[in-house]
């Protein structure tokens, strides 16, 4: 137990090392003021004080003062809310309530909960039990001087053959159940772990855009890691710990209470002192250890970003200033675990003195009770009293380092709570396969908002665009022009209006059967790590063949057949041994061979150079003449030949006509936009 606790000790370091949780991704999402740390060193234990003195006894962690600093929280972020893109998570899923522990016990199985309970009521029983064999052995009086039996009587030898079976039966009920409680503790916490991790997955894989938008990636890594690596590895450890160490004391207090019954009266003491002890140090402790992980997620950033940047610090000549910012962190975070350390210490101070105290009323009470005690029950209270004390710091700390783990389990549950998109399909509109069969696009009062209040992105788009016509969104930078490609894969559900394709609503349709049947281009090219084919053709629909074909109408078969691997060469993660603009080709591939009646392309070719832009064009005129093209052009010459221009401004359609109309009119949006990019002399016929 004592090794599984010391490397629980060195988790603990480890994790802030790693800059555990949350705390590794604050310092992603923020760079942390030292001086904010220092003040919140300071000012923590004050608060977490004020915190003690208001906890209820029943109040397993949520406390009054938790839920205020939630209410101040929320009341702080909704002040701010609408301006705050990223809210801050910190208070809102840092302290666990009771209804958490429900939640947990609900995943075990409330039934394996108590048969867990039980089990290790059994193991306490057994162990209490193989102690008093052990006295009534020692006390028995045929045995106890040799008048009575003789060394070398049967009748003795039968006794202790007694005695022992009795101690050997105990010890393999001990061992027997603590076989089973593990086998069954180990079993629950991967079912636990694997439900738990697959009803988050689930949810997140669904989550609508705004939960990306607001939530760092670094988060949700950290659910998927630590938080589930907690409920993997630990949780359920200490959890069992603790019970135990309960079970423990109570069992205890009993042995010595029959022994010594004077001892009754100092049970409520005790329990006095325990609890003072409890609310004081294991919300102090918790604190600390969040302080000190925060604090040492600062020196990580700050060394990796000086490493990042080490070229510049030295061309700047600032390595000194750098070096002394560095020690400074350091300094604070020696603090911060000089704390921890001076709570821990604090902590065995305490407990040495009650375990003083209790071993001293043991003995007090058996010196007055001598007449009436055996030597082996004596023994027997001193040996449980001595044992009391280790016991209670060990379930001080269990409990300490539950409440810790037990939030890992509500921010997994909150992920798993949250709303998702809409359904992937709706078997009662499932479109035809053969859908969208023309490409005709109505857009009817479109408007869009990307959250809950925010203003609106789109205010009422009206656009009909004719089959297999070619679009060009143009319009000056935030106009709407990606908001309204969203709105057409439902990406953000639209705030009200329609967007009818081949006559059919697609706010009907489900998610999966509409985004399947549309093609994006997006300006950001991406490539899966894995071979070629496998970015090209993902769910391998399609033959080596096919797949040729479109890596020629893409301009890469040269490149591709020149590779050693050839459509087995490996992409790398992000695709990065290839250029952007292979990148960008090997997408436009990929469109190629799930050719769809509809393709919209997202600045597609904004960061490539001119050549690639030329090569992607051509390609898309000659291979996607049936189809319906909308495009977002950063570069006019791109759409000037098309055969519609669509100008957006502030959410709202200015212009929607043929180039060659709006560039003959002197006062056209359009006409402006090109003359100032030197292209009107390249009006369309
Ligand atoms: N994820 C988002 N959350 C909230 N608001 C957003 C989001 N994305 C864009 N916006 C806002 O929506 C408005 C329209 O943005 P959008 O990206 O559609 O413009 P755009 O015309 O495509 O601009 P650009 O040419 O610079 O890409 C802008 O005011 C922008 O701030």
């Amino acid at each position: 137990m004592k090794e599984k606790i010391l490397h629980r000790l060195e988790s603990v370091t480890k994790d802030s090392n790693e800059g555990s949780s949350e705390d590794s991704e604050d310092s992603a999402e923020s760079s942390i003021d030292n001086d904010d740390v220092i003040r919140a060193l300071l000012q923590s234990p004050t608060r977490e004080e004020t915190r003690s003195h208001e906890m209820g006894s029943s109040d397993v962690s949520g406390s009054s003062s938790d839920a205020d600093d939630v209410e101040e929280d929320n009341a702080g972020s909704a002040n701010t809310k609408k301006g705050v893109l990223v809210e801050d998570e910190e208070y809102k899923v840092q302290h666990a309530t009771l209804q958490t522990f429900k939640e947990y016990a609900r995943a075990v199985g409330y039934g394996w909960v108590v048969a867990l309970v039980l089990l290790d009521m059994l193991q306490q029983t057994v162990e209490r039990g193989s102690g008093v064999s052990l006295t009534r052995w020692t006390d028995d009086p045929q045995l106890g001087n040799l008048t009575a039996l003789p060394a070398d009587s049967e009748q003795r030898a039968r006794l202790n053959n007694y005695y022992l079976a009795v101690y050997a039966g105990f010890g393999l009920i001990h061992a027997v159940s603590t076989l089973v409680f593990k086998l069954t503790q180990e079993m629950r916490q991967v079912v636990v772990a694997r439900v738990l991790h697959n009803r988050m997955l689930s949810r997140v894989l669904r989550a609508p855009m705004r939960f990306f938008d607001t939530t760092p990636v670094g988060r949700i890594v950290s659910r998927f890691s630590s938080d589930l690596y907690i409920m993997d590895t630990e949780l359920s450890d200490t959890m069992a710990w603790a019970v135990n160490s309960v079970i423990g004391i109570v069992s205890k207090m009993a042995i010595i209470c029959y022994i010594t019954p004077f001892f009754v009266l100092l049970i409520f003491p005790i329990a006095a002192v325990f609890y003072y002890v409890q609310v004081v140090y294991v919300p102090t402790m918790r604190q600390l250890e969040r302080f000190q992980s925060k604090v040492r997620s600062t020196i990580y950033s700050f060394f990796s970003e000086t490493l990042g940047g080490a070229a510049v610090v030295r061309a700047y000549g600032v390595q000194q200033r750098f070096m002394v910012e560095f020690q400074r962190r350091l300094d604070l975070s020696s603090s911060a675990r000089f704390a921890w350390a001076c709570c821990g210490q604090w902590l065995n101070v305490r407990m040495e003195s009650m375990g003083t105290v209790v071993v001293g009323a043991v003995v007090v009470s058996a010196v007055t009770l001598r007449d009436t005690m055996t030597a082996g029950m004596v023994g027997l209270a001193v040996s449980v009293a001595l044992d009391m004390t280790e016991t209670v710091r060990h379930m001080v700390r269990m409990v300490s380092w539950v409440q810790t783990d037990i939030v890992s389990v509500d921010r997994v549950k909150e992920y798993s709570e949250m709303t998702v998109e809409a359904d992937w399909r709706r078997g009662e509109t499932t479109p035809k396969a053969s859908w969208p069969e023309h490409g005709e696009i109505e857009i009817n009062d479109l408007a869009l908002r990307y959250r809950e209040g925010l203003d609106l992105v789109l205010k009422g788009i009206n656009v009909h665009i004719k089959a297999g016509e070619k679009v060009g969104i143009v319009g000056r930078t935030g106009a709407g022009k990606s908001s309204l490609t969203l709105a057409l894969f439902r990406l953000v559900e639209p705030a009200r209006g329609t967007v009818r394709i081949d006559d059919l609503d697609t706010n009907d349709l489900g998610l999966h059967d509409l985004r399947s049947r549309l093609t994006i281009l997006p300006q950001d090219p991406v490539i899966f790590a894995g071979s070629l084919r496998m970015n090209l053709d993902p769910f391998t629909h399609y033959k080596d063949a096919e797949v040729w074909e479109s890596l020629k109408y893409a301009h890469l078969s040269d490149f591709v057949s020149g590779l050693k691997d050839q459509l087995d060469h490996e992409c790398g993660e992000g695709g990065e041994n290839l250029s952007v603009g292979q990148r960008q080709l090997v997408c436009l591939a990929r469109t190629l061979l799930h050719k769809t009646r509809v393709l919209v392309l997202d600045e597609a070719t904004a960061a490539v150079d001119m050549e690639t832009d030329d090569l992607i064009q051509r390609t898309i005129r000659s291979q996607f003449t049936h189809c319906t093209v909308l495009t977002i052009a950063h570069r006019l010459n791109t759409v000037i030949d098309y055969d519609k221009i669509l100008v957006l401004d502030k959410g709202q359609v200015v212009e929607f006509d043929s180039p060659g109309q709006l560039m003959d009119d002197p006062h056209s949006v359009f006409h402006h936009m090109v003359k100032k990019a030197g292209l009107l002399a390249k009006k369309p016929s």
